[in-house]
């Protein structure tokens, strides 16, 4: 019931819960005082002496001012409790994420973690700024409340001391019986998370081929399967809040029938206080018990609450407990951004993708990597970015172990560029300013002269010109040369081009390919394409087959080989010839 191992996760969180149960316990005394204070009352009224109206008044007004007092301490801390463990696991959540690095998405899916930092965190909160503290405050004050009327009557006290185990005991079978509902539940939600993202991430491509609706049909089949097993939830909490309250008023009738039979049987007396106090105990006794569960019933009622929490607590400690990569400490020290493969291969579960691949890209020279689709080229680009982890064999990026690299050192060193950048909501220069903050306008202008966009940006509002989602309002070529404008602007020593030119015009082609052949005399670049024509001039180009280098050289050095790399230049070139 209490997963002990969490508390660990959240600073302060021990002083906080001991702090709110402390003065709630404190409160709890005063409302004793206050019940005494009214049973006696009634005593007087009953036996017939005239009570003194005022000296009530002022000790019940007193004992509730300071129960009140007592009260809203206990709630300050209590909120403590809870922003601390919302913003603590957060920032834990979302360190955790960063320091797994770029290939969190190999170990948890983007709508997992969003749900998990979302709904799953705040149910958390439940766990521990209700839950938690609330299982303690009920241990203290049903312990105070049987000791109490113990010194009343004993075997009402008895009744009591027994009848209150029962409601932690219908928590616990609650729990398990809720665990596979739970379970079904945090799956269904988890998957319409999943189709939901994917679906908003496609939805303009679900429209262009008229299958939004299709879409819409399956996400409410999604949604209802998940109000389903949301509502099997919620009837399983209710039969056993039904049980609780059966139970906490059972209990109460029950505290109250043995007080009056004992009353019956003149067992009842006030042992602290001389003289006939039958009557004082029995009222006192009965506003007691009805006090008695109240603390229980609470408790049952949060723990369907927390059971959410303690639920989503397990997928959220896998995060927390992801082995980090504590040997990444290292940066490049030196000037030199060469790249070295040394025998590596990698598989995707059992599908071996590459292998033994033996490769090098110098600095100041263009190598790439050319071959049929699904050879692996995007599979070694994303193994040098680290998006995909768990080689085997040696990637040296500037004489350091890919491995060892800081992540903050390898984003600032390699950028990749693929075929799809993504752009914000908001002006160019916004867009820009990502890639460094500290850019002045006349260096975004040169840049944007030697990408083509200078005179385009400059008939709009200049830096100013607004972009709409994903750059929408610009076309394939000038979105690209826009991307590649800010991929310099961070002027990372690396440059991986992986189709960065594909499915854009001639002409922005052209643009691009003349500023990579500009800078490559001071970068490592890479360039990953299917049109041979991009590569001729690459110092050195690498042909892939089915995960493996099958040749290498210059363009010429392939054409004259007469290999597969000619035949396919040849057959390309046919056919871009046809297609003209
Ligand atoms: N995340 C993944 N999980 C499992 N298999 C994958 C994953 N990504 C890629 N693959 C598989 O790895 C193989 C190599 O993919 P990769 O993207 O490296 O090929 P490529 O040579 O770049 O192809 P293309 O020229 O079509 O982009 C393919 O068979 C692909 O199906």
């Amino acid at each position: 019931m209490l997963n002990s191992e969490l508390l660990h996760y959240v600073q302060g969180t021990k002083k906080n819960i001991l702090l709110n149960v402390l003065f709630r316990w404190f409160a709890l005394l005063m409302n004793i005082l206050i019940s005494f204070s009214v049973a006696r009352l009634l005593n007087d009224l009953f036996i017939g002496q005239p009570p003194n109206y005022f000296l009530y008044f002022i000790s019940v007004l007193s004992f509730w001012l300071v129960k009140f007092l007592f009260e809203r301490r206990a709630e300050l801390y209590g909120h403590q409790l809870s922003e601390s463990v919302k913003i603590d696991l957060r920032q834990k959540f979302f360190k955790k994420i960063i320091s797994i690095g770029p290939s969190y998405n190999q170990k948890i899916s983007t709508s997992k973690i969003m749900q998990l930092a979302g709904e799953g965190i705040e149910q958390l909160q439940t766990y521990y700024s209700g839950f938690m503290p609330q299982l303690f405050y009920s241990i203290a004050a049903t312990l105070t409340m049987v000791v109490i009327s113990f010194f009343i009557n004993i075997k009402t006290s008895l009744i009591l001391l027994l009848l209150s185990p029962i409601i932690p005991l219908v928590i616990v079978i609650g729990l398990r019986i809720a665990k596979k509902i739970l379970g079904k539940y945090w799956k269904s939600y988890f998957s319409l998370g999943h189709i939901f993202l994917d679906n908003i991430q496609g939805l303009t491509m679900l429209k262009s081929y008229d299958l939004d609706a299709e879409k819409h049909l399956q996400m409410n089949l999604k949604a209802e399967d998940f109000r389903k097993k949301t509502m099997s939830l919620l009837r399983s909490q209710l039969n056993s809040i039904n049980m609780m309250d059966i139970i906490a008023f059972g209990g109460l009738a029950a505290g109250i029938v043995t007080a009056l039979y004992q009353l019956k049987n003149h067992q009842m007396s006030m042992f602290v206080l001389q003289g006939d106090t039958r009557l004082l105990a029995v009222f006192f006794i009965i506003l007691l018990c009805y006090d008695f569960f109240v603390p229980l019933r609470i408790l049952g009622s949060l723990f369907h609450v927390a059971m959410n929490g303690i639920w989503a607590s397990t997928f959220i400690k896998d995060v927390l407990d992801a082995p980090e990569n504590t040997q990444a400490n290292q940066t490049i020290e030196n000037l030199d951004y060469d790249i070295q493969l040394k025998e590596v291969s990698f598989s995707y579960d059992k599908n071996k993708i590459i292998s033994h691949l033996n490769m090098e890209f110098p600095h100041k020279k263009i190598t790439s990597i050319v071959g049929q689709s699904g050879c692996g080229k995007s599979t070694i680009a994303n193994l040098l970015i680290a998006t995909v982890t768990g080689y085997q064999g040696k990637i040296i990026i500037g004489g350091i172990e890919n491995k060892f690299l800081t992540t903050e050192n390898r984003m600032m060193t390699i950028n990749m560029l693929t075929h799809n950048p993504y752009f914000f909501k908001g002006t160019v220069k916004e867009n820009l300013h990502i890639a460094n903050p500290n850019a002045t306008n006349e260096e975004i202008d040169s840049l944007l002269r030697d990408v083509h966009l200078y005179d385009f940006l400059y008939e709009q509002q200049g830096l100013e010109t607004y972009l709409s989602e994903n750059a929408g309002n610009f076309s394939g070529g000038q979105k690209q040369r826009l991307a590649i404008a800010r991929t310099l602007l961070q002027d990372p020593e690396i440059l991986i081009f992986d189709e960065a030119t594909s499915n854009i015009d001639e002409e922005s082609e052209e643009i691009i390919m003349k500023l990579i052949r500009k800078i490559s005399c001071e970068k490592t670049i890479i360039i990953i394409s299917h049109r041979l024509s991009n590569v001729k001039l690459s110092d050195n180009i690498y042909y892939m087959s089915d995960g493996e280098v099958k040749e290498q050289g210059t363009h010429e050095e392939l054409i004259n080989a007469q290999k597969d790399y000619a035949i396919l230049y040849q057959h390309q070139k046919h056919l871009e010839k046809y297609a003209k």
